[in-house]
């Protein structure tokens, strides 16, 4: 199978140099910048929990791609969405799947207006930063990537994108629920990245002081009401295990947006938090503290 990974950053990086490393055809889509830095040090990861690894991948640069692949992970920022479905058209032919990684729904809905039933659902679970030198550090020991069918069908094309993504040494997963994997993901990076941007700091640090485990434990809830008010409640199992998660004063959690705002980058605000809003809106439901993250992140982005 032809594997086309759009963006060699923190995910696409990660999960693209682990299955070149386990012997998959895997070509690289990046803009001139990082194709430079490939060429020159190679792509590596830094795991403390999984081992290093260097390799010299395959790359494409944009402007360059021929003919299609068999599947193609997408996996830029939101706010580099557009660029990159107009760069990878070349890639999708009648057969290709197309699966993107990013957090938050916004995105399926985008590529799916484009590229229709060649699109994929896609969660991946991965802790994971690009460094000055371009080097993928893994912060935890999570991995794992599970991609399916928005109806839901295990169909053989899912089947074989699984044959191809098993045993390259992370967590691979066929799922038959993966627009509720998504909107569980959402509504647990969304509190995630709530939590830790406005208060900047780690979930620990917020809940160690008076009044930060409330306000963790009601924006969690704000973001379920509207994840449930859109079709997809979380199980209760799955609340129990978040309120606790956001509510422990030992946690070291962060999120990959808090990361991006702490280092003073770009960060995916529209997408994780003003997407949830614009739908709390649309349902008429009251969200008071999405709607404060949305706007500390609005001026976070305005004044950047
Ligand atoms: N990092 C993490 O821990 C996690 C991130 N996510 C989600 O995964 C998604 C991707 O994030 P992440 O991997 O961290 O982001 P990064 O910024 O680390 O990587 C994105 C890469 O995409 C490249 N890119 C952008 N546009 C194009 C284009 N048109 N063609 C080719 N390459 C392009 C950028 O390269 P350049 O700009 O140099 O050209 C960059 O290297 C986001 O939605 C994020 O929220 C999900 C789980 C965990
Ligand atoms: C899984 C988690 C929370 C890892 O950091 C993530 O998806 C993110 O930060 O974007």
């Amino acid at each position: 199978m032809r594997i086309l990974i759009v963006g060699a950053g923190a995910t696409g990086g990660y999960f693209g140099g682990r299955l070149a490393a386990a012997g998959r055809d895997v070509s690289f889509l990046v803009r001139p910048g990082r194709a430079a830095q490939l060429r020159a040090g190679g792509l590596q990861i830094l795991s403390p929990s999984h081992g290093d690894l260097t390799l010299q991948p395959q790359i494409v640069e944009t402007g360059d791609l021929a003919g299609p692949y068999d599947a193609v992970l997408l996996s830029v920022k939101a706010y580099a969405l557009e660029g990159a479905m107009t760069d990878l058209a070349p890639a999708v032919g009648p057969e290709t799947v197309l699966v993107p990684i990013l957090n938050g729904m916004r995105h399926l809905e985008t590529l799916t207006e484009r590229y229709g039933t060649a699109v994929l659902g896609g969660v991946c679970k991965v802790a994971t930063e690009l460094d000055a030198e371009g080097r993928i550090r893994q912060l935890a020991a999570l991995q794992e990537l599970s991609y399916g069918e928005q109806d839901g069908r295990l169909s053989p094309r899912v089947e074989r994108l699984d044959a191809a993504l098993q045993g390259a040494g992370f967590a691979a997963r066929a799922s038959t629920t993966i627009l509720q994997d998504m909107w569980d993901k959402w509504v647990m990076l969304a509190t995630l990245g709530g939590i830790t941007c406005l208060m900047r700091g780690p979930v620990g640090a917020v809940n160690s002081v008076p009044g930060g485990g409330a306000f963790a434990a009601s924006l969690l809830q704000e973001i379920a009401s509207v994840a449930a008010a859109s079709g997809h409640p979380p199980a209760t199992a799955l609340m129990q295990r978040l309120a606790a998660g956001f509510t422990d004063p030992a946690s070291t959690q962060t999120s990959s947006m808090y990361r991006d705002l702490a280092k003073g980058q770009p960060i995916e605000g529209a997408q994780i938090i003003g997407d949830l809003l614009a739908r709390a809106r649309g349902f008429g439901l009251e969200t008071p503290l999405l709607a404060t993250v949305d706007v500390h992140l609005g001026v976070y982005g305005a004044t950047r």
